[in-house]
C-alpha cells in the first residue's frame, strides 16, 4: 500500500484535528502515537498522522524525533509530508517550529516550503503574513496569556524568521486568488532568491484548495488543519485518492467516563463553568499539585464513588493571573511539566476505575494522558466540535476506549456534554 499523505503533528490534540479533517475530506485516515515500529502493521489508509509531543519540548530533541518520523513515512512510500503547527503558531524564539522545518527540508531538499496555520472553519486566518484569530490579531487574543508559548507578535514572517535559518517570504493574499499558476510562479521567485520558506495568506477554504494544490506538488509544507484540508481536497481533485465515506462508527464503549482539564484557555474555562451546571466538578490546587502526588490521590478519591453516577470533571485549569503567580514561584516549566504529570496519573487511577469514555482538554496534557496510558493509537469517529473528533483507542491495554483530545481553544460553551452525548 502506499500512502498518499504523512503527516507529523507536534502534539496530540492537534493531530486528532488533522486526523478529523483529513477523514472529513474523504481520506481513510490512522492517527500514530509517537514514531511507530518498522514492522508496524497499517490498516488499508491514505494518511498516517503521527502524533508527537514535540511543541514545547527542547528543539533538538523535536528535531530528532520529527525526523525519525519523516523517515518512517518516507519509508513507506510517502510523497508529501506535511508537519502539523498549532492553527496559533504556538511556538517560541528557540522553536520548534522553524528548526523542525528547516531539518526536514534539508532532508528531503525541498526549496521553498510552503507555510500556513490558516484554519478559517475555527477563526484563524492570515492575511500579509498577520495571524487573526477571531476578529483580533494573534497578539491581542487570549493566546497572548498562553502558559507556555504566549504569543506577543502577529506577523508570521517576522515570527518564523527568528526560529529558522532561512530568510523567510510572503505569498501574499492576491496572488493566491489569482490562483495555482500564480502561487507556483511566486514560489519559484522565491526559492531561486534562495528564501527556504514562505508564509502563505489564506482567509477562505477556498484559497487552501489553491495552496493545496501547489504544495502537494512538494516534498513538504508546514501549516494547521486548514493546510490539511487543502492537501486532502487536491488529492481527491486530482484523482491521487479516492474518497471514502467518513467517520467510523464502530460498537458502543459504554463503561463509565471522566473529563480531565489542564488547559488554561479562555474557551476550556467557559466550558467547565458550563459543565458545573451538569456534573460534580474539581478544581485542583496547582500549588498542593507542584508539592506532590496528595492531590492526585485527593482527586481519584473524590471522583471514584461519584463515577457510578455520572461523569465528573477535574481541572487544574486557572485565569492567566493565577498561572502567573504559580510560575512565578515554581517557573513556568516545572510547573507545566508537573501538572501534567498529576493530570496523567489522575487518568491512569480513572481508566483504573473502570472509566473507558474520557475527555481531556488541552494539548500538553492529552500528550502527557495518551502516554501514560499508552495508547499506541486511533481510529477517527464522529465530529464534536471543529477540530475535534470522538477517536476509538487501538491496541491500548485497557481494551476498547473512546477518547476526545480537545485543543484547548476548540469547541463551544457546551463542549464537555456535547462530547459525552457522542461517546457512547
Ligand atoms: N493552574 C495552572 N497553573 C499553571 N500551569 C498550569 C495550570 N493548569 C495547567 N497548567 C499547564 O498549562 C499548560 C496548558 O497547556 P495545554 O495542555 O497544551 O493546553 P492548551 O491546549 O490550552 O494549549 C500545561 O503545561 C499545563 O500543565
Ligand atoms: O491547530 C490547532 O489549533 C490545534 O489542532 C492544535 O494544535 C491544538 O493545540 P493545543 O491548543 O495545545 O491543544
Amino acid at each position: 500500500m502506499t500512502l498518499a499523505l504523512g503527516c507529523i503533528a507536534d502534539d496530540y490534540t492537534g493531530a486528532s484535528d488533522l486526523a478529523n479533517t483529513l477523514t472529513r475530506a474523504g481520506l481513510r485516515t490512522v492517527q500514530i502515537i509517537g514514531v511507530p515500529a518498522d514492522d508496524l502493521a497499517l490498516p488499508e489508509v491514505d494518511a498516517v498522522v503521527v502524533s508527537l509531543k514535540s511543541r514545547s519540548i527542547e528543539a533538538g530533541l523535536a528535531v530528532s524525533r520529527s525526523r525519525a518520523a519523516e523517515t518512517w513515512l518516507r519509508g513507506r512510500g510517502v510523497g508529501h509530508v506535511l508537519f502539523k503547527i498549532c492553527s496559533t503558531f504556538d511556538s517560541t524564539d528557540a522553536g520548534n517550529i522553524g528548526p523542525v522545518m528547516d531539518a526536514l527540508r534539508a532532508d528531503c531538499g525541498e526549496g521553498a516550503v510552503l507555510v500556513t496555520p490558516a484554519f478559517p472553519e475555527t477563526g484563524r486566518t492570515v492575511y500579509q503574513g498577520n495571524l487573526f484569530v477571531g476578529a483580533v490579531p494573534l497578539s491581542e487574543s487570549p493566546l497572548k496569556d498562553h502558559p507556555l508559548n504566549p504569543m506577543h507578535d502577529s506577523n508570521l514572517v517576522r515570527v518564523l524568521a527568528r526560529q529558522s535559518s532561512t530568510q523567510i517570504g510572503l505569498v501574499d493574499l492576491a496572488t493566491v486568488a489569482r490562483g495555482a499558476e500564480a502561487v507556483r510562479a511566486r514560489l519559484a521567485e522565491l526559492a531561486a532568491r534562495g528564501i527556504g520558506a514562505a508564509i502563505i495568506d489564506a482567509v477562505f477554504d477556498r484559497d487552501l484548495e489553491t495552496i493545496g494544490l501547489v504544495a502537494a506538488e512538494h516534498l513538504l509544507s508546514v501549516g494547521a488543519s486548514g493546510m490539511g484540508l487543502g492537501l486532502a481536497r487536491a488529492l481527491v481533485s486530482t484523482g491521487k485518492v479516492k474518497p471514502a465515506p467518513s467517520g467510523e462508527t464502530g460498537a458502543a464503549v459504554g463503561g463509565l467516563a471522566a473529563c480531565l482539564a489542564g488547559s488554561c484557555s479562555q474557551a476550556t474555562l467557559q466550558q467547565i463553568a458550563s459543565a458545573e451546571r451538569i456534573m460534580p466538578v474539581l478544581h485542583l490546587d496547582p500549588e498542593r499539585i507542584v508539592a506532590g502526588a496528595a492531590e492526585a490521590q485527593r482527586a481519584l478519591d473524590w471522583a471514584r464513588p461519584r463515577l457510578a453516577e455520572g461523569p465528573v470533571l477535574i481541572a487544574s485549569s486557572a485565569t492567566p493571573d493565577a498561572v502567573a503567580a504559580v510560575q512565578a514561584r515554581h517557573g513556568r516549566d516545572a510547573a507545566g511539566h508537573a501538572i501534567e504529570q498529576a493530570m496523567a496519573g489522575i487518568a491512569e487511577g480513572l481508566v483504573q476505575a473502570g472509566v473507558r469514555r474520557l475527555i481531556v482538554a488541552g494539548g500538553e496534557t492529552s500528550g502527557a494522558v495518551v502516554d501514560r496510558l499508552k495508547i499506541p493509537g486511533f481510529l477517527v469517529g464522529v465530529e464534536i466540535a471543529a477540530g475535534v473528533p470522538v477517536l476509538r483507542a487501538v491496541g491500548a491495554s485497557s481494551g476498547e476506549m473512546l477518547l476526545a483530545l480537545k485543543s484547548g481553544n476548540f469547541g463551544g460553551p457546551d463542549f464537555f456534554s456535547d462530547a459525552l452525548r457522542l461517546m457512547r
